[in-house]
């Protein structure tokens, strides 16, 4: 049982960092957005001009956010093709989730072809990006608000290990509800993978279709940039079983940070490269095209490898394709791998992503930083997470998690991180 104003250990700087973070965060999408779009396409310094209330708030903007939303949701309790079971929460219960989510992104897919063919105008969406932004941060923070509330009289068993410091801002900005679901919709994993995922994969194909208009056919750059982040968003909904053991779903509570972060950052910030293309168009021959893809290719092997071996050995450790590899053993009766890609590095996976990061930025060229921002925020991202991670670890496995540092002494990097 979390006690509410417990003294968990206080993560992202505490109160300040999190008041911080609040503001930051949207400031930095909208600056990305604006830079994006302007000549020099200058990732430090400031913006090229401050926009207008007029330019941001767009009632019809709100509308398409919140339709999109309603699309998502019902695509999510349509019938699933099977429904699993979340980890053991604190009360012994486990939870019932659809994984119905690549099936959400065909039938989207579908509509919006449909909706092409009809007329739709999906090429106007990027001339709608800020009013939408806006609208998808006015969303998440009323949103958070409304969780805020609801975890109010929630019982305390169903309160985050985290998020429940008893300081408003801190815990408005960590989340302090675990599974905040009403009946079985369940928000948090709802959010985590669908609007915001989904979401960017379209606007990236708005980018290219308005690509198309302006210059006759989409360029070679930004056929690569939607291809590596689609099969990303594919790859993710496929195998979205796999996020009910991330640790956004089993520790973090559900706030502002994944409210913003699935509604608003992902969508906004993780377009930027198709973006910067579209403003800031890139000659790419092919040889260093299929350099790119087979840097994209590397980098999806070892993501996939690594995340597919842990998921197998951990729904059955007997698993021929897992049987073999070596093992240490924790007082839990878990054992963690420590050959094969998790013998490699303590984690294998994002190295994966890391390295299909880079080749996601490899195709907007030298010239500008912007386009690489991804590649900056999603490292310090990855290292940040890597040891919150370590410190859960440490705390469910203790001595065996020193056994397993000690023989897989690197974290990301072989030989270097
Ligand atoms: N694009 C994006 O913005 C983001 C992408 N990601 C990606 O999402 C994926 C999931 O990442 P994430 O949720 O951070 O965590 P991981 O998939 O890396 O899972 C970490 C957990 O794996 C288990 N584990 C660690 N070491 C071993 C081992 N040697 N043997 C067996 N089990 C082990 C532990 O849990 P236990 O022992 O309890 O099973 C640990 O808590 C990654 O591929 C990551 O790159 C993540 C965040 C953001
Ligand atoms: C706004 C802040 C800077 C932090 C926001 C973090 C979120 C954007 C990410 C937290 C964990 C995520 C995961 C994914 C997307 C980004 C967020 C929501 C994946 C769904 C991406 C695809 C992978 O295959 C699985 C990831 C799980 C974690």
């Amino acid at each position: 049982m979390v006690p509410q104003g417990s003294r968990a250990e206080l993560e992202f700087g505490g109160p300040l960092g999190a008041a911080a973070l609040l503001l930051l965060l949207p400031a930095t999408m909208f600056h990305l957005l604006l830079v994006a779009r302007s000549g020099p396409a200058r990732l430090l310094g400031p913006p090229p001009y401050l926009p207008e209330l007029e330019e941001l708030w767009s009632p019809w903007a709100l509308l398409l956010c919140l339709t999109w939303l309603g699309l998502q949701a019902t695509l999510y309790l349509l019938p699933a093709r099977k429904v699993a079971e979340g980890q053991e929460l604190k009360d012994k219960s486990r939870l019932s989730y659809p994984i119905n989510g690549f099936q959400a992104l065909v039938l989207t897919a579908l509509l919006v072809g449909l909706g092409v063919l009809a007329g739709l105008p999906l090429s106007a969406l990027p001339e709608m990006l800020l009013p939408l932004a806006f609208a998808a941060t006015l969303i998440a923070f009323i949103f958070s608000l409304l969780l805020y509330l609801k975890a109010l009289v929630a019982p305390a068993s169903a309160l985050a290990p985290g998020g429940n410091s008893g300081n408003p801002i801190y815990d408005f900005f960590l989340g302090r509800e675990l599974n905040p679901r009403i009946c079985s919709f369940d928000f948090k994993y709802f959010c985590e993978l669908r609007p915001g995922l989904i979401g960017w994969v379209l606007i990236n194909l708005a980018l290219l279709m308005q690509e198309a208009e302006l210059r006759g056919s989409p360029s070679l750059a930004m056929w690569l940039v939607n291809g590596f982040q689609l099969l990303y968003v594919g790859d993710a909904l496929w195998h979205e079983e796999a996020v009910l053991t991330t640790m956004d779903i089993i520790h973090d509570g559900f706030g502002f940070m994944l409210a913003f972060g699935d509604l608003a950052w992902v969508p906004f910030t993780y377009s930027l490269q198709a973006q910067f293309l579209l403003y800031h168009p890139e000659p790419l021959g092919l040889p260093l095209a299929s350099v790119i893809c087979l840097i994209n290719a590397v980098g999806y092997y070892i993501f996939r490898g690594a995340n597919s071996q842990k998921n197998t050995f951990r729904k059955n450790p007997s698993d021929p394709r897992v049987a073999d590899l070596e093992t240490i053993s924790t007082a839990t009766g878990r054992r963690l791998l420590v050959s094969g890609w998790w013998g490699m590095v303590r984690h294998p996976n994002y190295l994966g992503d890391l390295i299909m990061a880079l080749a996601w930025s490899l195709p907007c060229g030298v010239s500008h930083l912007l386009p690489y921002f991804y590649l900056l925020y999603f490292t310090a991202l990855l290292v940040h997470r890597e040891a919150r991670d370590e410190q859960q670890c440490l705390r469910k496995y203790g001595l065996a998690w020193h056994a397993y540092c000690r023989r897989v002494p690197y974290r990301i990097v072989p030989y270097i991180y």
